[in-house]
């Protein structure tokens, strides 16, 4: 759907060319990055700080489809889905390695595309590239990022510190960036079978949006950090919902009870799944990459946290053996089941 206009091969330039080429503007953001990108190692200095690592995949038809995935696009997620991880932690991320695999089909201006949504998160979230490795791939585009960043001990948020009675927030919405794909994905078959039919999209920004530039919650962390709220637990929510708070109810030893009429679903996502015949519920529950984050606190830091709006409590924790439930808009209860999204059983690829 997005055509390419010029086209330089990167054999041209070669591997370490290009390498150059793409990190020649990086300039280092962080004192904690004491040597970046052009030795054999990054050398880091956290000065008493515990370093956080993460790092995540992207594969090309697995977790993204070029044909309405613009590259630069691609590139500033791909960021995000990092950084994520260390916001979950109750973390501050400070450095990226970045990795890439691609084969000939990629032009340097593609791949320059590419970069350029990297940097340009990047520089929005203060992060700095200190390293990677380029290499050619027979097919498919691969990214590979290691994001790196630093906590106070004290500070640092497990996924396994919920205690019963804590309640359950979540920021933002839940289901835009899966119907966001719904939608995409329909205007890519429309686009196969009739290439004259252009896209429409129009009025339906925000989930493609979530789909396609998913921003960390880095001001989520600010703000706990402001109101001097640390909760007990803490996950970014990629695979959704429920399968981020078995994570979070397992690794913590308890249960929980969640109430569906408190799911924070935009209006735009509802009507959009409910006109996909999907269940707008079912895509908050089970959608991914919403990249908020899920996470608990004490009941004596309600008063603190009532009046974010960007901010919803949706539930409590119970003890193990009452299970995790989620009480319908009906008062039906149903056991949460970890029906999240998993690249192995994935039909969509
Ligand atoms: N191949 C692997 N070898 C070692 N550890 C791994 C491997 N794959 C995942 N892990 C570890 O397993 C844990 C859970 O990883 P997982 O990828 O499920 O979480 P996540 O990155 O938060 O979620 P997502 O990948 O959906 O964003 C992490 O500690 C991760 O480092
Ligand atoms: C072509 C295409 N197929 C599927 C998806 C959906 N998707 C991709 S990654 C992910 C969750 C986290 O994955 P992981 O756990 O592997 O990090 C989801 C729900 C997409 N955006 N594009
Ligand atoms: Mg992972």
């Amino acid at each position: 759907m997005f055509e390419q206009t010029d086209r330089t091969e990167i054999a041209k330039l070669g591997e370490f060319g290009l390498i150059d080429h793409l990190t020649k503007h990086i300039h280092i953001k962080n004192e904690s990055s004491i040597k970046g990108v052009g030795d054999d190692a990054a050398v880091l200095d956290f000065k008493g700080k515990k370093a956080l690592i993460s790092t995540d995949m992207l594969l090309e038809g697995i977790h993204f489809d070029l044909a309405f995935t613009p590259l630069k696009h691609l590139g500033y997620k791909a960021i995000m889905v990092n950084l994520s991880d260390i916001y979950a932690m109750n973390g501050m991320a400070t450095q990226v390695t970045v990795s890439l695999g691609f084969s000939s089909k990629f032009s340097l201006e593609a791949i320059e595309e590419l970069y350029a949504g990297m940097l340009l998160a990047c520089e929005k979230f203060n992060v700095d590239i200190i390293g990677g490795d380029t290499t050619s791939s027979r097919q498919g585009l691969v990214i590979s990022i290691t994001s790196i960043g630093y906590a106070d001990e004290s500070d640092i948020v497990y996924r396994n510190g919920a205690e019963e009675g804590d309640l359950i927030c979540v920021s933002g919405d839940l289901g835009g960036a899966y119907v966001g794909l719904q939608l995409l994905e329909r205007e890519k078959q429309v686009f196969l079978t009739n290439p004259n039919i252009q896209p429409d999209l129009e009025g339906k920004d925000y989930i493609v949006e979530r789909q396609l530039k998913p921003e960390a919650r880095i001001d989520i962390v600010d703000l706990l950090k402001k109101l001097k709220i640390k909760p007990t637990s803490m996950i970014d929510i990629s695979d959704g919902l429920a399968s981020e708070i078995l994570h979070i109810t397992r690794q913590s030893k308890k249960g929980c009870k969640i109430y569906e009429e408190k799911l924070p679903i935009d209006p735009m996502t509802a009507e959009t799944a409910l006109s996909f015949g999907l269940d707008p519920t079912v895509c908050a529950l089970s959608g991914g990459e919403d990249y908020e984050l899920l996470f608990t606190i004490k009941q004596a830091d309600y008063d603190q946290m009532k009046h974010d709006v960007d901010i919803s409590i949706i539930g409590y924790i119970t003890e193990e053996s009452a299970g995790n439930q989620l009480i319908t808009k009906a008062g039906n209860v149903h056991d949460i089941k970890a029906q999240g999204w998993n690249a192995f059983t994935s039909t969509q690829s």
